[in-house]
């Protein structure tokens, strides 16, 4: 039996993935980290604990839902104490992103911006699609709840780097998050990701290619936050078992 170590527990990801470990077989909760409280009860035999040594002592493998700064401290803990780790907070600092390249010298780490299958696969379509349609103008909208906290997603930036990958760009230099006032035409390059925030939407990622005459949208959109759950619990089983190593959600579904 894999025993799992759940960051961000109290949160909209991390309560589905302590209800849907309850149901799934060879891996099940054996600790979570908070910084105060759990909001509910868990089975007496899982530690509860803000002490990030302990915790990590007492899983095989940690599921990270939570925000840049706590999860900077797992990563710290876990550069002294390596454990395989499966990441899903999004908007790290650069900071952050190195600790986790760091951590991934010393344990396995799996980041993922969106462990849905679909968001896999349009990851690969929109590579393709980049490569092959070079004249075409490249947009990125997504749309997520009102209570989300970073933005763009780290999905869309996500889809934006296969979309630069695709045409040999540097996404630094031809990302665009924001078109106020005086701006002039659009430059042939630039990919443009904006944000949209309302109400309760879980997560919808449309990447449009325009040209003169004719466009192509594709559209992800997740209807349940279980998708992302059962994604970050179907990638620990995967995990726990390799080298060290910086994975992605490509590699533990073989897309
Ligand atoms: N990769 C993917 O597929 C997906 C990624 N996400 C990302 O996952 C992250 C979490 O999303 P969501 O569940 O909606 O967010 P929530 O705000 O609902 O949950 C965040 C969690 O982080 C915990 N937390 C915050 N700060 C600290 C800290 N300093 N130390 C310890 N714990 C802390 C909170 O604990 P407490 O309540 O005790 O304060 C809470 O449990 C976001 O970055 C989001 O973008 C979301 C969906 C899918
Ligand atoms: O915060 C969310 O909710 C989500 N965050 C991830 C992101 O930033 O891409 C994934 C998903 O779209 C939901």
């Amino acid at each position: 039996m894999t025993r799992v170590g759940v960051f961000g527990a109290n949160g909209r990801v991390g309560k589905l993935i302590l209800e849907d470990l309850k149901t799934t077989d060879d891996i099940s909760l054996s600790s979570v980290f908070v910084r105060n409280n759990l909001d509910f009860n868990v089975d007496p035999s899982v530690l509860v604990s803000s002490d990030i040594d302990a915790f990590l002592n007492a899983c095989d493998i940690v599921i990270d839902f939570s925000l840049p700064d706590a999860c900077e401290v797992l990563l710290e803990g876990a550069l002294k104490h390596p454990k395989p780790l499966v990441i899903g907070t999004t908007g790290l600092s650069t900071h952050q992103a190195n600790l986790l390249k760091q951590a991934s010298e010393k344990m396995p780490v799996l980041y993922a911006t969106n462990m849905s299958l679909g968001v896999a696969l349009l990851n690969k379509l929109v590579y393709q699609a980049s490569a092959a349609l070079e004249d075409f103008d490249i947009e990125i909208v997504e749309m997520h709840h009102k209570h989300k906290k970073d933005s763009p997603s780290g999905t869309a930036l996500t889809l934006s780097e296969s979309a630069a990958r695709g045409r040999g760009l540097d996404l630094n230099k031809v990302r665009v998050s924001g078109r106020d006032g005086d701006i002039g035409e659009r430059t042939k390059d630039e990919i443009g990701v904006m944000a949209l925030r309302g109400g309760d939407i879980v997560g919808r990622h449309t990447v449009g290619f325009y040209n003169d005459g004719e466009f192509i949208e594709l559209n992800h959109t997740a209807t349940s936050r279980n998708t992302f759950s059962k994604g970050a619990i179907r990638a620990a089983s995967w995990l726990v078992d390799k080298e060290e190593g910086l994975y992605t959600i490509s590699d533990c579904l073989e897309l």
